[in-house]
Formats: C-alpha cells, structure tokens, sequence
C-alpha cells in the first residue's frame, strides 16, 4: 500500500493506490482505501484489510451513535483519537497502519497520523504504507505549506505515481478524496505508471 494525506490553504486531500496483495498475488487491483468515518472525516488505511476495515466499521459506528444523540459533527481529532483507542487497546492482535484527516470549523484540514502501535501524531501531511519509504525523499523536496489545491493535488498524485511505481505492493489506480468547508469531492485516476514527460 502507498497512502498519503496533505493539508493545502483549504482542506486535505487524501490519496492512495488500489492494491490489495496476498503475497505476489493481486487479491483486488480497485480497493478503495479511503473509508469515511463520518461526513466530514475519512481514514487511509495499510496493513491487514481486515484488520482496518474492522477498526473503521467500530468508529464508524460509534460516531454514528454519538451523531444520533448529540446532533453535531465529530472533530478531526475526536474521530482520529477513537481510532487510536482502538489501535492502542488491540496493539497485539492489529496490523493496522492508518492516516485519519478531515475538515472541521475549529482547525480547519487536519491530518493525525496513527502509527501500528497506537501512537497518534497530528501532522501537516503524513504517508504511510509500503510504498511510502520510497518517496521520503520526493515529499521532503517537494513538500510546502499552504499549497493550494491544484499544487495539492499535483503533489499527491506525483508522489503515489512514484510509490506505485517502485513498490510491488502497490499499484492499480489512484483514488483521492478532497475535504474542503465546501464538503468531500471523490477522483478516480487509471494509469499509474510514470509516464514519459
Ligand atoms: C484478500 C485477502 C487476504 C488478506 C489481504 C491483506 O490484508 N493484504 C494486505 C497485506 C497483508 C497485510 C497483513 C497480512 C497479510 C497481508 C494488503 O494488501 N494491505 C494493503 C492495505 C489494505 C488496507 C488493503 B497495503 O498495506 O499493502
């Protein structure tokens, strides 16, 4: 898996490949790894597909539950701080290495970070994933604050292209979720191989 998230001038932009891989054999070439955990919230999700899915369906359903009662939405850090208690309390049994960003009207775009034992980490941007120790170097030279959303993007879609390039557990196509104060807009991207510029 290649999977990473950037906050830019006006939310996030979440990004990743579509593999899901048991050993060299491609069990699904479209996952989709960007789970919404509520409407204004989604998680990126590596590791085990079972683990993670298992881990969003508990939060997605406790926010559900807290929506139902409390009527409002869920900040960034409430939602990515349920997902961390579920990581932390299972760190033994759980392969899970997730990204939880969003938008909400006291930070505006965030992005938390969620390490496989539990450690939660609030960050500007974050990757994670097999695939990401291959672009380390590309997002340390190309990262900057405040992009705007088109350089957001460019810089996502650049950096997974690489990632699915290099990594055998990666590949397939690019699914991003932007989260802007406007709402959540979904792109389905084919051909992920570095093209010949
Ligand atoms: C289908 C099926 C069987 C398991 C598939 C399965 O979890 N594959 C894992 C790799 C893995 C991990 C831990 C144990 C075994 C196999 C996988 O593809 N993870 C990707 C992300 C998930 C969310 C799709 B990525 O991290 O590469």
């Amino acid at each position: 898996t290649s999977i990473i998230a950037v906050t830019f001038n006006g939310g996030v932009i979440l990004g990743a490949d579509s593999r899901t891989s048991t050993g060299n054999y491609v069990a699904n070439r479209v996952t989709d790894k960007i789970t919404p955990l509520c409407d204004n919230v989604y998680t990126l999700r590596s590791g085990s597909a079972a683990d993670t899915q298992a881990i969003a369906g508990y939060v997605q359903h406790f926010i559900a539950q807290h929506q139902a009662e409390e009527g409002d939405h869920v900040t960034v850090k409430t939602a990515a701080n349920l997902v961390k208690m579920m990581a932390y309390n299972n760190k033994d049994i759980m392969q899970a290495g997730l990204i939880v960003a969003g938008f909400d009207k006291y930070g505006g775009g965030q992005v938390y970070s969620i390490s496989l034992g539990g450690t939660i980490t609030a960050t500007p941007f974050s990757m994670s994933g097999s695939g990401s120790t291959y672009i380390n170097g590309f997002c340390d030279k190309y990262w900057r604050e405040n992009m705007s959303e088109e350089e957001a993007m460019d810089f996502v879609t650049r950096a997974l292209r690489y990632a699915m390039t290099w990594d055998a557990s990666s590949g397939g196509c690019i699914r991003t979720v932007t989260i802007t104060a406007a709402g959540t807009k979904r792109q389905f991207i084919q051909g992920s191989l570095i093209q010949p510029t």
